[in-house]
Parts: C-alpha cells; structure tokens; sequence
C-alpha cells in the first residue's frame, strides 16, 4: 500500500522524519519538507521505503555516485552541502542537550580531503551462484556490489579491482569475506578475513594476484602472503611501519585536522598522556614539544608507534605501552603529573577511563570521539567529576554518512 507523506526533519542518520501519532516514521533518502510516495518496509512499522519524491526540496542534489540509494555506505549524497553541514553539526548538538550538557559547538570542519583512505569490501556467493563483491547494503545482510566509490581517495586507485580480483582467487566462498585495503605511502596494503585456512593452491593464487596488482603487502588475517615493500605511513615527521589491518583515521585530511585540534589544546603542556593512542597520530606530533605516554590495546600498533618514535630525529621521549584501558584505565595516580590527557577511544568510549580521569587532577583532557551518543556520557562524567567543557568542534571526515567526529577539552 503506497502513502503519500509529508517529511518533517532529517533525523541523526540522515532520514527523512514523519511525526506519527504514535512515534516517528523514518523515510530514507527523503528531506525535509518534501512529500513523498513510500511504502511499508515488512516487520519495521517504524520505517518505509521510498517509492518517489513527489514534491522536491529545493535542497535536493543530484548524486555524486551510481550506486547511492542501494550501496549503505552514503546517506546524504542528495543533500546540499549548505543543510548537509547545518544538519551534522545540529546532531552533535542535540546529542549534548540529550545527555544534560550545554556547550559551546565550534563550526562543522570538512576533513574529507582527498578521500577516504581505507575501506572494506565484503565478498560471497550470492544466489545463482553469483560472485558479489561490494559493501553492505543499508540495514541488510545484502552486499552491494560495486565497481567505483566516489568518495575513496586516488591512492585508494584498483582497490575494487583487487577486491574482485582477491575473491575470484579464493573461489566458491561459504562465508563472506572481508577485504580491508587501505593506501599507504607504499602502494596498497590488503587483509583478507573470513578465509578459513588456505591450503597451498590457493595461497599461491592470492600471491599471485598480489604480483599482478602490484601490492604493498597481502596479509590473511594479519598473516603475511606477499609483500613486495613493507607498507609505511608519514605521520606527523615520523614515518610508521604499518602493522597489518591497522586503525587509521579514515581520511589523511580528517588525522591532520584532529591532530592540529589536538596540539592547540594541549598547548604548551610538557607532560602529555595520549589513550587509545593507535598507531600515534597524536602522540608523535605532540612528542615534537612534550614527553608523551601513549597507551593503546593494539601490542602491533604500539610497537609500530614506538618505533617510529625511535627513529624520528628531534622527539621529545616517547613511552608506548599495551593496555586495557577498559579493564585498566590509568588512575588518578598515575597521572599525578601530569599536564594534559588526550584520549580517543573506540565507539563505544571510554567509560572506566573517564570516571578515573574524573577523580585526577589533571589540568586539561582533550577528547576524541566518534560517537556523539558515548561522548556525550563520558563529557557528563567528566562534568560531574568538576571539569568545564569549554570547546567542542565537529570535524566532518566521513562526508555523505552520518558519522562525525568530535574534538572537546576539559579544564579544571
Ligand atoms: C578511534 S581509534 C583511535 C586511534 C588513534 N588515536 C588514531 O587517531 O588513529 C581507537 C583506538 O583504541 C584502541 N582500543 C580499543 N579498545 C581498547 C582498550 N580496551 N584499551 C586500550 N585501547 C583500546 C584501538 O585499538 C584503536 O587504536
């Protein structure tokens, strides 16, 4: 049955918001103001499908890319770039005001520079028999599949190719594949998960594809299969060897933009710890003028960040350990003497490591988020424990989806 709807607002992941009696009706790829056809979406009473715009937006773009609608990567392709960022920073906003928290938030910053650097592709047999490879679809265990991505960065330049490529190799696959290839100064680095054990053959076909795209490195779960140069990243001065499947910030644009928030806030701080330190992006910049502890889960990350450390002429020292933050966060103790804590934990925050951070004395904490929902917690605990939120900056790497991510300080 086809309903014709008038949309009210744009909700947190970017779809069009019907007030109904009883809760909101979310419209995908619809805007405010528009009217529109849809129909129902089987077992969601919450959501339908949009089947035409009957009365368009004046916000309405064309967009950039062929598989926008189906593919679930992108949410926002049809949105003007001016709402677009009015709409992203607003749900920062309304995030802070959910959890009790005023706070002054800065303007939206575009990181999306080049491009996205790092993607992951999924690969399977589909019905027929039929090889898919592409991402996942928007809520549905369906790939897409896909032969360009507008929005991935040059150096990103083959991925889909070598995805394909990787997945024909592999042959009949009984599980999905995940193919994560990021760009690295070096050329493309790839791994490969949901194989299961390869025996001889097959390993050598995915050595062989690596020959044939030229590859910086083939890796199966973190485990070599070819590599023709070990893949490194300039971060900051420092030039890191990158473990296999690491976490990157998802443009090169988006890493600088948080780091450079990152460095005005800490200022002129001589003792800085870095959490959830990844592979550096902030502890081997500030290490350019302060001490740094960077601690971080990832034993591979934390060597490679060492390293880099060790081999960077003009750093101030830098200690990197693996930790559970989760389990272990630093307490107040620990970081008696210190002059500024930059954390950046995964989505789900950093709950254990607030409350510590909560109950220290140290002067400034520089959050990093990206999840306005966890942030928000953690900034309420930091607030009750007698810090002062006193900037908050949205930073846009990710355009076209509804993540954002978050730089905040807190001063006491
Ligand atoms: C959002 S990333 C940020 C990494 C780095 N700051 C950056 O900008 O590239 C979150 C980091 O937290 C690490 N992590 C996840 N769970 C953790 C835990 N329980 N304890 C410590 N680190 C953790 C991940 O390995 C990842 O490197």
């Amino acid at each position: 049955m086809t309903e014709h709807l008038t949309i009210a607002s744009l909700g947190r992941r970017g779809d069009g918001v019907v007030d109904g009696p009883e809760f909101p009706i979310y419209v995908p790829y619809a805007l405010p103001g528009e009217t529109v056809a849809a129909e129902p979406v089987p077992g969601h009473p919450d959501r339908r499908r949009l089947v035409r715009v009957e009365v368009a937006s004046p916000d309405r773009i064309a967009p950039i890319c062929p598989h926008f609608g189906v593919c679930g990567g992108c949410a926002t392709q049809h949105l003007a770039e001016a709402p677009y960022r009015t709409w992203k920073r607003a749900c920062l906003v309304e995030a802070l005001r959910a959890a009790g928290i005023e706070a002054p938030v800065g303007a939206l910053i575009d990181a999306h520079g080049e491009g996205r650097r790092r993607v992951t592709l999924h690969a399977r047999r589909g019905t027929r028999d039929i090889l898919q490879v592409g991402f996942a679809a928007q809520r549905a265990h369906e790939i897409v599949p896909i032969d360009r991505c507008p929005v991935t960065a040059p150096s990103l330049k083959g991925f889909v190719e070598v995805a394909w490529a990787i997945a024909e190799a592999l042959g009949p696959l009984k599980k999905p594949l995940d193919i994560q290839v990021t760009a690295t100064d070096d050329g493309l680095d790839v791994d490969v998960r949901g194989s299961g054990p390869l025996n001889a053959g097959r390993t050598g076909a995915l050595a062989a594809v690596s020959e044939t795209h030229r590859l910086a490195r083939l890796t199966r779960h973190g485990e070599m299969v070819a590599q023709r140069v070990a893949p490194t990243l300039k971060i900051g001065r420092a030039v890191v060897a990158l473990p296999p499947g690491p976490f990157l910030q998802a443009t090169a644009a988006g890493e600088a933009a948080l780091a450079r928030l990152v460095e005005a806030q800490v200022g002129d701080a001589k003792r800085v710890v870095d959490l959830f330190a990844g592979l550096g992006p902030f502890a081997l910049r500030l290490a350019e003028r302060a001490k740094v502890r960077a601690v971080e889960i990832d034993a591979a990350a934390v060597q490679a960040l060492s390293r880099a450390a060790q081999n960077t002429s003009g750093l101030k020292p830098v200690t990197a350990e693996a930790r559970d933050l989760f389990r272990r966060p630093l307490v107040a103790q620990e970081l008696m003497k210190v002059d500024a804590v930059v954390f950046d934990p995964p989505r789900q925050g950093a709950e254990a490591q607030a409350r510590a951070l909560a109950a220290s004395r140290v002067p400034v904490v520089v959050a990093v988020s990206c999840n306005a929902a966890t942030f928000a917690r953690d900034a309420a605990i930091l607030i009750a424990g007698g810090y002062r939120l006193t900037d908050v900056t949205p930073v846009d790497q990710f355009r076209y989806s509804y993540h954002v991510e978050i730089v905040a300080t807190f001063v006491r």
